[in-house]
């Protein structure tokens, strides 16, 4: 059997990862969406949620972890988030390698993992795809979703690596500065490409 080509789906805070993520299921591609496994796995009754509260007491609750409040206490201190990461990570790549053996007769998938570089996945990923826009767009964006500040924008900013090397190391690059349609044919065309 052949395995399926692994396409690594990245790009910086407010770029539009998810939104493209969700045209290539349009078009066919499974998707592994690690941001979403890790909502799942901290949600009510998350299987990472123990653990949380054992590393991070009073952070979660009935409704699973509280995500807000422990950003809030993670991002701007390197070694809280050091430790999440140590906790979610390894259940992150676990479910990955689920998900592979669930879709493995399929041409492509596309794994929408936001900290590709950051952590190392690039190196297990056959093409990497990097969603990109200018940074007034991001900007814009991110500031306009509930609970977030200029501080923590730019917090998250400084973990991440910058979108000019992110293009330089991509293999394509999705342009999302431009109108939806013209991101969803860029799309399909990539997909059918990296499909061949
Ligand atoms: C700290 C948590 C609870 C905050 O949740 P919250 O809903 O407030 O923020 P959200 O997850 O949307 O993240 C906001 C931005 O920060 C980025 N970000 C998240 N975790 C990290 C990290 N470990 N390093 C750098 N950037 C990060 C995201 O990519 C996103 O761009 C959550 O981000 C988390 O559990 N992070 C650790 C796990 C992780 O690394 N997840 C990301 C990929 S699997
Ligand atoms: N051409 C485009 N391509 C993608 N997104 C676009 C485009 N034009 C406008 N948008 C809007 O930009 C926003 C991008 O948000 P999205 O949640 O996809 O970003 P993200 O990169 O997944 O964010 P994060 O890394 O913070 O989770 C959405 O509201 C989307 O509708």
């Amino acid at each position: 059997m052949t395995c399926p080509r692994i396409v690594g789906l990245t790009g910086s805070i407010g770029m539009g990862k998810s939104t493209v993520a969700a045209m290539f299921e349009r078009v066919g591609v499974p998707v592994f969406d690690a941001d979403a496994e890790v909502r799942r796995m901290q949600g009510p009754d998350g299987t990472l949620v123990p653990a949380i509260e054992a590393a991070f007491p009073g952070s979660t609750g009935p409704e699973g972890v509280r995500r807000e409040a422990l950003g809030a206490q993670v991002f701007g201190d390197p070694e809280a988030l050091a430790r999440l990461e140590r906790i979610v990570h390894p259940a992150v790549a676990a479910r990955r390698q689920e998900f592979l053996i669930e879709h493995a007769g399929a041409p492509v998938v596309v794994f929408d993992i936001p900290l590709l570089f950051e952590k190392g996945g690039h190196a297990q990923v056959d093409a990497i795809v990097v969603v990109s826009a200018p940074a007034e767009v991001q900007r814009e964006r991110v500031l306009r979703r509930p609970g977030m500040t200029a501080e923590k924008f730019a917090q998250i900013l400084a973990l991440q690596v910058p979108d000019e090397e992110k293009r330089a190391r991509a293999d394509h690059v999705i342009d999302t500065g431009r109108p939806l349609a013209e991101t969803e044919a860029a799309v399909r065309a990539l997909a059918a490409e990296l499909a061949r």
